[in-house]
């Protein structure tokens, strides 16, 4: 007997329900996970078609799907009696989003089955109908138990590498960083203060019965109760307000801003913090970097919606070389492996490998040094990641140090908190996980 289940033709024609086709984008698009595309790719190509509460269906699927990929294939695997072959990957992806959407959402079992089974269909694998339904029904026959295991890794499902050095870099803070990273990240806005008070703009959210709270922490930062698409967001497309999780926020201040500073953001896109920078000091000669076309395009139309301006360039910061004069500040918010934001971007956990920590940090230490090689004398050079592996944040900066003599920590507070380095984990604070460093260079 084969190892794998076979397609089979019964003849019989599935029934495409309503919801069929969001558990189907779903399915595609956690498939495309499975082969390395990221959800930023892959979300706006299968949900183009669909309305916004079938696209916010679809999100929350994939998301959680992610989010709790081993332990709903824990919970999987005993219903299959065979392999199922990479070849109907989205047979599989229908299956543990379907056990998600029972077990995590509570939604009604006969309208998962029923929408799941039309969506074989629709990912052209409808000879698995009779599969997806008996495997779903035997779930639900057991009793729709999710099973759960004593290992971390699985419980909290992470892959084994990541987990490990989350749990040597963390001990017994692991399980608290893990549960965050599983959690829903709340929606953060950051308004223009130079355009509109923070007070005001909550007061225009109010009047759209959009609810918020103000922070401690940072006097433009508002945390919204309920997450809104930026279109119901009061004087969006004019420019007063833009969103960025709270951590992010408050790395521009950082850089302690003085007016006709010539300022140089090495990593820029998509324009979050350069935004920020021209934000709370509009008159800085800002020179915006990406190495990525695409990506500098998104900040451009970014900053373009804030009516701000900036000289952009496409440029690799591993080289700065072909860059004119020397810079007061400069902002390295590095591409990192993003494990401080897994709440927010859950495929982060399946499309990293334990390889690419490495080229990472070889990549940053190369970016800080060119960095660096172009801040003037008595200038400040501010390091960020939105990462929490001490490779690619404090171990990183210790080695920077050690290669230039003439750089030293410039401590700040931040988070209720003094140092010349910080470490924010995620969750905390409500709060992405994000590292800073902040650098003087000796005069
Ligand atoms: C963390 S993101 C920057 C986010 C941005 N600072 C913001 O606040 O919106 C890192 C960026 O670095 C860019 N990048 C990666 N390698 C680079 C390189 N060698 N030189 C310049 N930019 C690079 C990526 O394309 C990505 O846009």
């Amino acid at each position: 007997m084969s190892k794998f289940y076979k397609p089979r033709n019964n003849g019989k024609q599935a029934v495409i329900g309503q919801g069929s086709q969001s558990r189907a984008a779903a399915a595609k698009i956690l498939a495309g996970v499975e082969t390395g595309l990221s959800l930023s790719d892959l979300m706006p190509r299968f949900t183009a078609e669909l309305d916004l509460r079938d696209r916010a269906l679809v999100s929350e699927i994939v998301h959680g799907t992610l989010r709790h990929r081993r332990l709903l294939n824990l919970s999987l695997h005993p219903l299959l009696d065979h392999k199922l072959s990479s070849k109907y990957r989205e047979v599989n992806t229908l299956l543990l989003s379907a056990i998600y959407q029972i077990v995590f959402m509570r939604t009604p079992p006969h309208a998962v089955v029923a929408s799941t089974v039309g969506a074989c269909a629709l990912c052209k694998c409808q000879s698995f109908t009779g599969m997806v339904n008996a495997v779903l029904r035997r779930f639900l026959r057991e009793g729709a138990h999710l099973q759960h295991s004593t290992e971390e890794a699985i419980e909290f499902s992470f892959p084994d590498w990541l987990y490990n050095k989350i749990k040597n870099a963390y001990g017994d803070k692991t399980k608290a960083i893990l549960k965050a990273s599983n959690e829903h990240a709340p929606m953060w806005l950051r308004v223009e203060n130079s355009k509109i008070g923070t007070d005001d703009y909550l007061v225009l959210l109010e009047k759209c019965d959009i609810f918020a709270v103000r922070t401690p922490f940072c006097s433009s930062a508002l945390q919204l109760e309920e997450p809104v698409i930026t279109e119901k967001l009061p004087l969006f497309k004019r420019g007063r307000v833009s969103v960025q999780d709270l951590a992010a926020q408050l790395a521009a201040p950082l850089l302690d801003l003085k007016p006709q500073m010539r300022v140089l953001d090495t990593c820029s896109a998509p324009g979050g913090k350069s935004a920020h920078i021209l934000d709370l000091e509009p008159t800085v000669e800002l020179t915006a970097l990406d190495s990525d076309e695409k990506r500098l395009a998104s900040a451009k139309e970014n900053l373009a919606r804030l009516q701000r301006n900036a000289v952009f360039k496409m440029l690799d910061a591993q080289d700065l070389s072909s860059l004119e004069g020397e810079f007061d500040r400069i902002l390295v918010d590095a591409p990192c492996s993003g494990t401080g934001v897994i709440r927010r971007h859950p495929d982060i956990k399946w499309l990293r490998r334990e390889g690419d920590i490495a080229n990472l940090t070889a990549i940053q230490a190369k970016i800080l040094d060119s960095a660096f090689s172009k801040l003037k004398k008595g200038g400040i050079l501010l390091y960020t990641t939105c990462s929490i592996l001490p490779e690619e944040n404090s171990e990183q900066i210790e080695a920077f140090l050690s290669r230039h003599a003439d750089a030293k920590l410039l401590p700040f507070n931040i988070f209720g908190q003094s140092g010349g380095t910080f470490q924010h984990l995620p969750g905390d604070d409500d709060a992405d996980g994000f590292f800073y460093a902040r650098m003087i260079k000796n005069s």
